[in-house]
Protein backbone atom coordinates (compact mmCIF):
# COMPACT_ATOMS: atom_id res chain seq x y z
CA UNK A 1 0.00 0.00 0.00
CA UNK A 2 1.76 3.40 -0.98
CA UNK A 3 2.60 5.97 1.31
CA UNK A 4 0.57 9.54 1.15
CA UNK A 5 2.42 12.50 2.29
CA UNK A 6 0.82 16.18 2.22
CA UNK A 7 2.04 19.48 2.93
CA UNK A 8 -1.08 20.10 4.88
CA UNK A 9 -3.77 17.74 6.69
CA UNK A 10 -6.02 19.03 3.95
CA UNK A 11 -5.47 17.17 0.73
CA UNK A 12 -7.08 20.46 -1.40
CA UNK A 13 -5.42 23.23 0.48
CA UNK A 14 -3.75 25.51 -2.25
CA UNK A 15 -1.45 28.32 -2.48
CA UNK A 16 -3.05 31.47 -3.66
CA UNK A 17 -2.14 33.89 -6.40
CA UNK A 18 -0.98 33.41 -10.01
CA UNK A 19 2.26 34.30 -12.16
CA UNK A 20 4.57 34.59 -9.13
CA UNK A 21 6.91 32.11 -8.04
CA UNK A 22 5.89 29.47 -5.07
CA UNK A 23 7.17 27.43 -2.93
CA UNK A 24 6.12 24.04 -1.67
CA UNK A 25 7.00 21.80 0.82
CA UNK A 26 5.19 18.13 2.11
CA UNK A 27 8.00 17.34 4.11
CA UNK A 28 9.95 20.44 6.22
CA UNK A 29 13.52 21.04 5.32
CA UNK A 30 12.72 19.25 1.77
CA UNK A 31 13.65 21.75 0.00
CA UNK A 32 17.77 23.41 -0.69
CA UNK A 33 18.45 26.38 1.37
CA UNK A 34 19.67 28.90 -0.84
CA UNK A 35 20.74 26.84 -3.76
CA UNK A 36 18.73 24.66 -6.13
CA UNK A 37 20.88 21.39 -6.49
CA UNK A 38 23.28 21.04 -3.64
CA UNK A 39 25.39 18.55 -3.56
CA UNK A 40 23.51 16.23 -1.32
CA UNK A 41 19.50 17.06 -1.44
CA UNK A 42 17.96 17.10 1.50
CA UNK A 43 16.50 13.78 2.73
CA UNK A 44 18.37 12.05 -0.20
CA UNK A 45 16.02 13.47 -2.80
CA UNK A 46 17.14 14.24 -6.62
CA UNK A 47 16.44 17.41 -7.87
CA UNK A 48 15.07 17.83 -11.23
CA UNK A 49 14.09 21.06 -12.92
CA UNK A 50 11.08 21.69 -15.33
CA UNK A 51 11.78 24.25 -17.84
CA UNK A 52 8.54 25.40 -19.09
CA UNK A 53 10.23 28.38 -21.21
CA UNK A 54 13.42 28.10 -23.12
CA UNK A 55 16.69 29.47 -20.61
CA UNK A 56 16.98 31.94 -22.03
CA UNK A 57 13.32 33.40 -22.36
CA UNK A 58 13.04 36.89 -20.84
CA UNK A 59 12.70 37.00 -16.75
CA UNK A 60 8.99 38.31 -17.47
CA UNK A 61 8.29 35.08 -19.47
CA UNK A 62 10.31 32.45 -17.66
CA UNK A 63 8.57 29.62 -16.31
CA UNK A 64 10.27 27.31 -14.17
CA UNK A 65 10.09 24.98 -11.58
CA UNK A 66 12.66 22.90 -9.20
CA UNK A 67 11.44 19.39 -7.86
CA UNK A 68 12.55 17.51 -5.12
CA UNK A 69 11.58 14.08 -5.60
CA UNK A 70 12.31 10.52 -4.51
CA UNK A 71 13.49 9.11 -8.46
CA UNK A 72 14.42 11.45 -11.31
CA UNK A 73 11.80 11.44 -14.07
CA UNK A 74 13.72 9.90 -16.53
CA UNK A 75 13.56 6.41 -14.55
CA UNK A 76 11.23 4.47 -16.89
CA UNK A 77 11.27 2.07 -20.32
CA UNK A 78 11.31 3.23 -23.49
CA UNK A 79 8.41 4.42 -25.22
CA UNK A 80 5.83 2.66 -27.35
CA UNK A 81 2.75 3.54 -29.53
CA UNK A 82 -0.50 2.52 -27.65
CA UNK A 83 -2.10 0.49 -29.97
CA UNK A 84 -4.59 2.13 -32.09
CA UNK A 85 -7.20 -0.31 -31.03
CA UNK A 86 -6.94 0.90 -27.35
CA UNK A 87 -7.74 4.36 -28.16
CA UNK A 88 -9.44 5.67 -31.28
CA UNK A 89 -6.18 7.41 -32.15
CA UNK A 90 -7.64 9.16 -34.96
CA UNK A 91 -9.98 11.15 -33.11
CA UNK A 92 -7.05 13.16 -31.93
CA UNK A 93 -4.99 13.08 -34.83
CA UNK A 94 -6.17 15.91 -36.18
CA UNK A 95 -5.49 14.07 -39.98
CA UNK A 96 -8.90 14.56 -41.08
CA UNK A 97 -9.35 18.40 -40.47
CA UNK A 98 -11.83 20.73 -42.76
CA UNK A 99 -11.71 24.28 -42.64
CA UNK A 100 -15.05 25.09 -43.85
CA UNK A 101 -16.66 28.54 -43.26
CA UNK A 102 -20.45 27.41 -42.26
CA UNK A 103 -21.97 28.75 -38.86
CA UNK A 104 -21.89 25.50 -36.68
CA UNK A 105 -23.66 24.09 -33.66
CA UNK A 106 -23.73 21.45 -31.90
CA UNK A 107 -26.09 19.73 -29.63
CA UNK A 108 -25.22 19.06 -25.84
CA UNK A 109 -22.35 16.24 -25.85
CA UNK A 110 -23.15 12.96 -24.37
CA UNK A 111 -22.02 11.59 -21.05
CA UNK A 112 -19.79 9.11 -21.67
CA UNK A 113 -19.39 6.81 -18.07
CA UNK A 114 -17.81 3.68 -19.65
CA UNK A 115 -14.52 5.31 -20.47
CA UNK A 116 -11.81 7.39 -18.25
CA UNK A 117 -9.90 10.52 -18.90
CA UNK A 118 -7.85 9.54 -22.04
CA UNK A 119 -10.37 7.40 -23.93
CA UNK A 120 -13.09 10.25 -23.40
CA UNK A 121 -11.08 12.85 -25.42
CA UNK A 122 -12.42 14.01 -28.36
CA UNK A 123 -10.76 16.38 -30.52
CA UNK A 124 -13.36 18.64 -32.14
CA UNK A 125 -11.06 21.07 -33.93
CA UNK A 126 -7.57 22.45 -34.53
CA UNK A 127 -5.26 24.84 -36.30
CA UNK A 128 -1.43 24.81 -36.24
CA UNK A 129 1.07 21.85 -35.20
CA UNK A 130 2.72 20.85 -31.97
CA UNK A 131 5.83 20.19 -34.26
CA UNK A 132 5.99 23.68 -34.84
CA UNK A 133 4.58 24.69 -31.52
CA UNK A 134 2.10 26.92 -32.84
CA UNK A 135 -1.89 27.34 -32.84
CA UNK A 136 -4.49 25.25 -30.20
CA UNK A 137 -6.69 22.19 -30.15
CA UNK A 138 -10.28 22.57 -29.14
CA UNK A 139 -11.56 19.15 -27.54
CA UNK A 140 -14.81 17.72 -25.85
CA UNK A 141 -14.62 15.12 -22.74
CA UNK A 142 -17.15 13.10 -21.16
CA UNK A 143 -15.93 10.25 -18.88
CA UNK A 144 -17.47 8.51 -15.83
CA UNK A 145 -14.28 5.79 -14.78
CA UNK A 146 -11.26 6.67 -13.23
CA UNK A 147 -8.06 6.31 -14.96
CA UNK A 148 -6.74 2.93 -14.75
CA UNK A 149 -5.27 1.99 -11.64
CA UNK A 150 -1.54 2.91 -11.37
CA UNK A 151 -1.45 5.38 -14.63
CA UNK A 152 -0.49 8.55 -15.64
CA UNK A 153 -0.49 11.12 -18.50
CA UNK A 154 0.95 14.50 -19.75
CA UNK A 155 0.96 16.17 -23.01
CA UNK A 156 3.91 17.30 -24.58
CA UNK A 157 1.65 18.85 -27.09
CA UNK A 158 0.71 22.12 -24.97
CA UNK A 159 -1.01 23.30 -21.90
CA UNK A 160 -4.35 22.26 -21.70
CA UNK A 161 -7.01 24.79 -20.20
CA UNK A 162 -9.71 22.24 -18.64
CA UNK A 163 -13.37 23.80 -18.62
CA UNK A 164 -15.06 21.54 -16.51
CA UNK A 165 -19.39 21.42 -17.53
CA UNK A 166 -20.46 18.78 -15.47
CA UNK A 167 -19.27 16.87 -12.26
CA UNK A 168 -15.98 16.34 -10.07
CA UNK A 169 -12.18 15.72 -11.44
CA UNK A 170 -10.03 14.82 -8.87
CA UNK A 171 -6.28 15.81 -10.53
CA UNK A 172 -2.93 14.42 -9.29
CA UNK A 173 -0.45 16.25 -10.68
CA UNK A 174 3.52 16.02 -9.60
CA UNK A 175 3.12 19.20 -7.69
CA UNK A 176 -0.06 18.43 -5.47
CA UNK A 177 -4.08 17.34 -6.14
CA UNK A 178 -6.60 19.50 -7.82
CA UNK A 179 -10.55 18.78 -6.59
CA UNK A 180 -12.45 20.34 -9.72
CA UNK A 181 -16.16 21.48 -9.89
CA UNK A 182 -18.53 22.13 -12.81
CA UNK A 183 -17.69 25.90 -13.31
CA UNK A 184 -13.89 26.08 -12.68
CA UNK A 185 -10.99 25.79 -14.84
CA UNK A 186 -7.46 23.93 -14.39
CA UNK A 187 -4.92 24.95 -16.61
CA UNK A 188 -2.21 21.64 -16.60
CA UNK A 189 1.17 22.97 -18.64
CA UNK A 190 2.66 21.00 -21.08
CA UNK A 191 4.58 18.13 -19.78
CA UNK A 192 3.23 17.63 -16.19
CA UNK A 193 2.15 14.41 -15.80
CA UNK A 194 -1.32 13.99 -13.94
CA UNK A 195 -4.22 11.24 -13.60
CA UNK A 196 -7.54 11.74 -13.42
CA UNK A 197 -9.87 10.11 -10.42
CA UNK A 198 -13.69 10.55 -11.30
CA UNK A 199 -14.67 10.41 -7.39
CA UNK A 200 -18.49 11.60 -8.68
CA UNK A 201 -18.85 9.63 -12.19
CA UNK A 202 -20.08 11.11 -14.98
CA UNK A 203 -18.12 14.24 -15.64
CA UNK A 204 -18.06 16.21 -19.37
CA UNK A 205 -16.60 19.66 -20.11
CA UNK A 206 -13.96 21.24 -22.85
CA UNK A 207 -10.86 21.65 -23.32
CA UNK A 208 -8.24 24.03 -25.29
CA UNK A 209 -4.80 23.20 -25.85
CA UNK A 210 -2.34 25.58 -26.44
CA UNK A 211 0.27 24.23 -28.78
CA UNK A 212 2.40 27.66 -28.31
CA UNK A 213 3.29 30.22 -24.99
CA UNK A 214 1.36 29.82 -22.13
CA UNK A 215 -2.01 31.36 -20.80
CA UNK A 216 -1.87 34.57 -18.92
CA UNK A 217 -3.36 37.05 -17.55
CA UNK A 218 -4.89 39.94 -19.95
CA UNK A 219 -3.63 43.67 -19.41
CA UNK A 220 -5.74 45.54 -17.31
CA UNK A 221 -5.29 49.08 -18.82
CA UNK A 222 -7.44 51.72 -17.62
CA UNK A 223 -9.36 48.90 -15.48
CA UNK A 224 -6.46 49.60 -13.14
CA UNK A 225 -5.10 47.57 -10.92
CA UNK A 226 -7.97 44.77 -9.90
CA UNK A 227 -10.85 43.76 -11.77
CA UNK A 228 -11.83 40.43 -14.50
CA UNK A 229 -10.09 37.36 -12.81
CA UNK A 230 -7.77 38.69 -10.01
CA UNK A 231 -4.24 37.22 -9.49
CA UNK A 232 -5.39 35.86 -5.53
CA UNK A 233 -8.06 34.04 -6.99
CA UNK A 234 -5.90 31.12 -8.62
CA UNK A 235 -4.85 28.26 -7.02
CA UNK A 236 -1.96 26.19 -7.10
CA UNK A 237 -1.74 22.54 -5.51
CA UNK A 238 0.38 22.10 -2.31
CA UNK A 239 3.12 19.44 -2.56
CA UNK A 240 1.99 15.89 -1.87
CA UNK A 241 4.13 12.45 -2.39
CA UNK A 242 3.48 9.48 -2.37
CA UNK A 243 6.25 6.27 -1.42
CA UNK A 244 5.18 3.84 -3.97
CA UNK A 245 7.49 1.51 -6.11
CA UNK A 246 4.83 -0.52 -7.75
CA UNK A 247 4.61 -0.88 -11.53
CA UNK A 248 3.36 2.62 -13.31
CA UNK A 249 1.82 2.99 -16.90
CA UNK A 250 2.78 6.85 -18.11
CA UNK A 251 1.01 7.26 -21.03
CA UNK A 252 2.55 10.84 -23.26
CA UNK A 253 0.80 12.48 -26.11
CA UNK A 254 3.41 13.19 -28.51
CA UNK A 255 2.44 15.15 -31.58
CA UNK A 256 -0.50 14.15 -30.98
CA UNK A 257 0.03 10.21 -30.92
CA UNK A 258 0.03 8.73 -27.58
CA UNK A 259 2.75 6.69 -26.54
CA UNK A 260 3.18 4.58 -23.18
CA UNK A 261 5.95 3.69 -20.80
CA UNK A 262 6.23 1.78 -17.64
CA UNK A 263 8.23 2.06 -14.22
CA UNK A 264 8.83 0.73 -11.17
CA UNK A 265 7.99 4.02 -8.77
CA UNK A 266 5.12 6.07 -9.13
CA UNK A 267 5.44 9.87 -10.88
CA UNK A 268 3.83 11.63 -7.87
CA UNK A 269 6.78 11.67 -5.88
CA UNK A 270 7.68 15.15 -6.03
CA UNK A 271 8.60 16.00 -1.85
CA UNK A 272 8.67 19.79 -2.57
CA UNK A 273 9.08 22.11 -5.20
CA UNK A 274 9.37 26.00 -6.03
CA UNK A 275 9.00 27.93 -8.93
CA UNK A 276 6.78 29.37 -11.91
CA UNK A 277 6.15 26.32 -13.62
CA UNK A 278 3.06 24.50 -12.38
CA UNK A 279 -0.66 23.80 -12.60
CA UNK A 280 -3.51 25.91 -11.44
CA UNK A 281 -7.08 26.22 -11.04
CA UNK A 282 -10.09 29.06 -10.80
CA UNK A 283 -13.48 29.68 -9.86
CA UNK A 284 -15.27 31.13 -12.64
CA UNK A 285 -17.40 32.58 -10.11
CA UNK A 286 -14.82 34.76 -8.89
CA UNK A 287 -14.78 36.65 -11.88
CA UNK A 288 -14.76 39.99 -11.63
CA UNK A 289 -17.35 41.21 -14.48
CA UNK A 290 -16.89 44.65 -15.75
CA UNK A 291 -19.10 46.35 -18.11
CA UNK A 292 -21.06 49.51 -20.10
CA UNK A 293 -22.84 51.68 -17.53
CA UNK A 294 -23.75 54.23 -20.57
CA UNK A 295 -24.50 53.07 -23.50
CA UNK A 296 -23.90 50.44 -26.40
CA UNK A 297 -22.29 46.94 -26.14
CA UNK A 298 -18.68 46.92 -25.41
CA UNK A 299 -16.55 44.58 -26.89
CA UNK A 300 -16.38 40.85 -25.42
CA UNK A 301 -12.69 41.03 -24.60
CA UNK A 302 -13.07 43.07 -20.90
CA UNK A 303 -14.53 39.01 -20.25
CA UNK A 304 -10.89 37.91 -21.33
CA UNK A 305 -10.39 35.25 -17.93
CA UNK A 306 -7.29 33.89 -19.41
CA UNK A 307 -5.28 34.73 -22.91
CA UNK A 308 -2.69 32.35 -24.84
CA UNK A 309 -0.45 35.81 -26.73
CA UNK A 310 0.59 35.17 -30.51
CA UNK A 311 3.64 37.00 -31.43
CA UNK A 312 1.76 39.78 -32.61
CA UNK A 313 1.50 41.65 -29.74
CA UNK A 314 -2.90 41.81 -28.87
CA UNK A 315 -3.79 38.90 -30.53
CA UNK A 316 -4.49 35.73 -29.44
CA UNK A 317 -3.99 32.13 -30.56
CA UNK A 318 -6.42 31.53 -27.64
CA UNK A 319 -8.50 33.41 -25.64
CA UNK A 320 -10.49 32.30 -22.76
CA UNK A 321 -13.71 34.13 -22.14
CA UNK A 322 -16.89 33.92 -20.11
CA UNK A 323 -19.93 36.02 -19.92
CA UNK A 324 -21.29 35.83 -16.50
CA UNK A 325 -24.68 36.58 -14.90
CA UNK A 326 -23.97 40.11 -14.90
CA UNK A 327 -26.55 43.81 -14.89
CA UNK A 328 -27.15 45.57 -18.60
CA UNK A 329 -28.31 48.80 -18.18
CA UNK A 330 -26.89 50.73 -21.18
CA UNK A 331 -29.56 53.56 -22.04
CA UNK A 332 -31.17 53.28 -25.99
CA UNK A 333 -29.08 50.50 -27.03
CA UNK A 334 -29.50 46.81 -28.73
CA UNK A 335 -28.13 44.95 -25.54
CA UNK A 336 -27.04 41.40 -26.73
CA UNK A 337 -23.99 41.33 -28.82
CA UNK A 338 -23.87 43.34 -32.19
CA UNK A 339 -24.08 41.23 -35.73
CA UNK A 340 -20.06 40.08 -36.30
CA UNK A 341 -17.67 39.22 -38.80
CA UNK A 342 -14.25 38.64 -37.08
CA UNK A 343 -10.81 38.11 -38.42
CA UNK A 344 -10.70 35.75 -35.31
CA UNK A 345 -12.24 32.32 -34.91
CA UNK A 346 -14.96 31.94 -32.37
CA UNK A 347 -15.99 28.44 -30.67
CA UNK A 348 -18.29 28.74 -27.94
CA UNK A 349 -19.37 26.63 -25.22
CA UNK A 350 -22.42 26.53 -22.81
CA UNK A 351 -21.57 25.55 -18.74
CA UNK A 352 -25.00 26.23 -17.54
CA UNK A 353 -28.31 27.93 -18.22
CA UNK A 354 -28.98 30.72 -21.03
CA UNK A 355 -26.46 32.67 -23.20
CA UNK A 356 -28.48 36.19 -23.95
CA UNK A 357 -27.65 36.60 -27.88
CA UNK A 358 -29.29 32.99 -28.26
CA UNK A 359 -32.43 30.71 -27.45
CA UNK A 360 -32.04 28.18 -25.42
CA UNK A 361 -34.15 25.08 -25.41
CA UNK A 362 -34.38 21.97 -28.19
CA UNK A 363 -32.59 23.08 -31.17
CA UNK A 364 -31.10 25.66 -29.57
CA UNK A 365 -27.72 26.68 -27.73
CA UNK A 366 -27.34 24.36 -24.97
CA UNK A 367 -25.41 23.38 -21.62
CA UNK A 368 -22.69 20.82 -22.94
CA UNK A 369 -23.62 22.19 -26.28
CA UNK A 370 -21.27 24.27 -28.34
CA UNK A 371 -20.90 26.41 -31.70
CA UNK A 372 -18.22 27.93 -33.73
CA UNK A 373 -17.90 31.01 -35.69
CA UNK A 374 -14.94 30.77 -38.34
CA UNK A 375 -13.09 33.27 -39.00
CA UNK A 376 -15.18 36.06 -40.85
CA UNK A 377 -18.58 33.53 -41.08
CA UNK A 378 -21.17 36.35 -39.93
CA UNK A 379 -22.89 35.73 -36.69
CA UNK A 380 -24.98 37.37 -34.03
CA UNK A 381 -28.38 37.33 -32.47
CA UNK A 382 -30.73 34.92 -33.65
CA UNK A 383 -34.12 36.33 -34.55
CA UNK A 384 -35.76 35.76 -31.39
CA UNK A 385 -33.67 37.38 -29.67
CA UNK A 386 -33.29 39.95 -32.28
CA UNK A 387 -36.83 40.64 -31.82
CA UNK A 388 -37.42 41.05 -28.04
CA UNK A 389 -33.71 43.32 -27.54
CA UNK A 390 -35.51 45.93 -29.91
CA UNK A 391 -38.61 45.63 -28.36
CA UNK A 392 -37.57 45.51 -24.72
CA UNK A 393 -38.14 48.41 -21.87
CA UNK A 394 -34.61 48.89 -20.97
CA UNK A 395 -35.00 48.79 -17.35
CA UNK A 396 -31.85 47.15 -15.66
CA UNK A 397 -31.68 43.64 -16.35
CA UNK A 398 -29.98 40.88 -14.45
CA UNK A 399 -28.84 38.67 -17.22
CA UNK A 400 -27.48 34.90 -17.12
CA UNK A 401 -28.48 34.49 -13.72
CA UNK A 402 -27.11 31.07 -12.76
CA UNK A 403 -25.23 30.72 -16.54
CA UNK A 404 -21.89 30.49 -17.55
CA UNK A 405 -21.04 30.35 -21.32
CA UNK A 406 -17.95 30.81 -22.63
CA UNK A 407 -15.35 31.47 -25.88
CA UNK A 408 -12.34 30.02 -26.91
CA UNK A 409 -11.35 32.85 -29.30
CA UNK A 410 -8.39 32.66 -31.56
CA UNK A 411 -6.43 34.35 -34.39
CA UNK A 412 -6.39 31.15 -36.76
CA UNK A 413 -8.62 29.15 -38.62
CA UNK A 414 -10.09 26.60 -37.08
CA UNK A 415 -10.38 23.32 -38.92
CA UNK A 416 -13.19 20.47 -37.34
CA UNK A 417 -12.47 17.60 -37.61
CA UNK A 418 -14.61 14.09 -38.78
CA UNK A 419 -15.79 13.28 -35.23
CA UNK A 420 -17.23 17.11 -34.79
CA UNK A 421 -18.75 17.37 -38.22
CA UNK A 422 -20.31 13.50 -38.65
CA UNK A 423 -19.32 10.85 -35.76
CA UNK A 424 -20.75 12.65 -32.60
CA UNK A 425 -24.20 13.27 -34.15
CA UNK A 426 -24.63 16.44 -32.65
CA UNK A 427 -24.43 19.03 -35.61
CA UNK A 428 -27.70 21.15 -35.75
CA UNK A 429 -28.52 21.22 -39.63
CA UNK A 430 -30.72 23.83 -39.47
CA UNK A 431 -28.44 26.37 -37.16
CA UNK A 432 -27.88 28.96 -39.88
CA UNK A 433 -31.33 28.80 -41.21
CA UNK A 434 -33.45 29.17 -37.75
CA UNK A 435 -31.22 31.50 -36.32
CA UNK A 436 -30.70 34.68 -39.28
CA UNK A 437 -33.33 33.46 -42.11
CA UNK A 438 -35.92 34.63 -40.41
CA UNK A 439 -34.66 37.95 -39.54
CA UNK A 440 -36.67 40.57 -41.98
CA UNK A 441 -35.89 44.10 -43.55
CA UNK A 442 -36.91 46.68 -41.32
CA UNK A 443 -35.38 49.73 -43.81
CA UNK A 444 -37.66 52.22 -43.86
CA UNK A 445 -36.84 55.39 -46.04
CA UNK A 446 -39.68 57.63 -44.99
CA UNK A 447 -39.19 56.82 -41.25
CA UNK A 448 -36.24 58.18 -39.80
CA UNK A 449 -37.44 57.80 -36.21
CA UNK A 450 -37.36 54.22 -37.30
CA UNK A 451 -33.88 54.08 -35.72
CA UNK A 452 -32.85 57.58 -34.35
CA UNK A 453 -30.61 58.24 -31.32
CA UNK A 454 -32.30 59.15 -28.23
CA UNK A 455 -32.40 62.55 -26.44
CA UNK A 456 -29.31 61.88 -24.58
CA UNK A 457 -27.14 63.56 -27.32
CA UNK A 458 -24.50 60.39 -27.58
O1 LIG B 1 -21.99 35.62 -29.26
C1 LIG B 1 -20.87 35.60 -29.82
O2 LIG B 1 -20.72 35.18 -30.96
C2 LIG B 1 -19.68 36.16 -29.09
C3 LIG B 1 -19.71 37.63 -28.97
C4 LIG B 1 -20.06 38.23 -27.79
C5 LIG B 1 -20.10 39.61 -27.70
O3 LIG B 1 -20.45 40.18 -26.53
C6 LIG B 1 -19.79 40.40 -28.79
C7 LIG B 1 -19.44 39.79 -29.98
C8 LIG B 1 -19.40 38.40 -30.08
O4 LIG B 1 -19.07 37.80 -31.22
FE1 LIG C 1 -18.35 37.50 -32.70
Amino acid sequence: MPVTHFATPDPYAYHNGFCCHHESEALQGALPLAQNSPQKPPYGLYAEKLSGTAFTAPRKENQQSWMYRILPSAVHRAWEPVPTQEYDATSLSGADVQQIPNQLRWDPFDFDDAVDWLGGLHLVAEAGDPVMKTGLAIYVFAAGQSMKANEAFYSADGDMLVVLQHGVLDLTTEFGRIALRANEIAVIPRGIRYRVDMPNGSARGYICELYQGHYQLPELGPIGSNGLANVRDFQVPRAFYEEDFNTWTLVSKFNKVLYRTSQDHTPFDVVAWHGTYYPYKYDLGRFNTIGSISYDHPDPSIFTVLTGPSYQEGTAIADFVIFPPRWLVQEDTFRPPWYHRNTMSEFMGLIAGDYDAKAGGPGGFRPAGASLHNIMSGHGPDAVTHRAATCTDLKPQKVGSGSMAFMFESCLMVGVTAWGLQHCQKVQPKYNEESWEPLVSHFDKSNVGAGAANQNGH
